[in-house]
């Protein structure tokens, strides 16, 4: 816990007043959201833009005001947001608590992408956690056959006995695919399925990675 809140307070020191701040999902996000309410009751001066109900919910709490796609002009400035594998390029897997599409749509409004994670979390290679991929329930037997003549078996997350649901109301595949050799055209692919809706890789996506280490350093690369 520690190494992730490090790694998430040393992000929100990028944020300055004026700024619209996407917010991130997950464990790590959720010091980022903290330490970033803290500053507002501070005095800090930020509008937000939340990747799920979650950090919404969190953020408002908290007291940051939050802003709509739809008020939004122009970009947002700076995304602060946690990953699930982060390789040697900086390329991601993300969606470990299912936010993955709302996430990349976040990231992709943003200036600036800065990925907070522990040591746990970087490899050589992305792929030993599997690939969330979402998928539109309708026909979703179908496109869990084409994901898996990728190169993977897809498992569909459930919660008790249910299919899980994203905040969009849509299914997730958890997709074991091994090392992937070539994330970018890995997920040109996924997407080219009809019935994907948005899969787990962020290639190129991020600006900076924080990692926060056990010994309570932290890395910026
Ligand atoms: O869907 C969830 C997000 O992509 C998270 O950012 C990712 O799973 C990392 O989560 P955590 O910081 O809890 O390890």
């Amino acid at each position: 816990m520690e190494t992730k809140r490090i790694a998430a307070e040393r992000a929100v020191e990028y944020v300055g007043d004026g700024m619209v701040v996407g917010l991130g999902t997950g464990s790590t996000a959720y010091w980022a959201i903290q330490k970033l309410g803290a500053r507002v009751k501070e005095g800090l001066r930020v509008k937000a833009i939340a990747t799920s109900i979650e950090s919404e919910a969190l953020a408002r709490e908290l007291g940051i005001p939050i802003l709509s796609f739809a008020d939004l002009a122009g970009e947002i400035d700076l995304t602060i947001d946690g990953a699930d594998e982060v390789d040697a390029d900086n390329h991601l897997i993300k969606g470990g608590g299912g936010a993955l599409l709302r996430e990349k749509i976040v990231a992709k409004a943003s200036r600036e992408l800065i990925v907070i994670v522990d040591q746990s979390k970087l490899v050589d290679r992305l792929g030993d956690f599997p690939l969330p991929v979402e998928i539109v329930p309708f026909g979703c037997e179908m496109t869990l056959r084409h994901v898996s003549e990728l190169g993977c078996k897809p498992v569909l997350r459930t919660r008790g006995d249910e299919p899980f649901r994203t905040d969009n109301g849509n299914y997730i595949a958890d997709c074991a695919f091994g090392a992937i050799h070539d994330p970018g055209l890995l997920e040109t692919r996924l997407n080219g399925i009809p019935g994907v809706v948005e899969n787990g890789l962020f290639v190129g996506m991020s600006s900076k990675v924080i990692v926060g280490c056990g010994n309570g350093d932290v890395v910026e690369r």
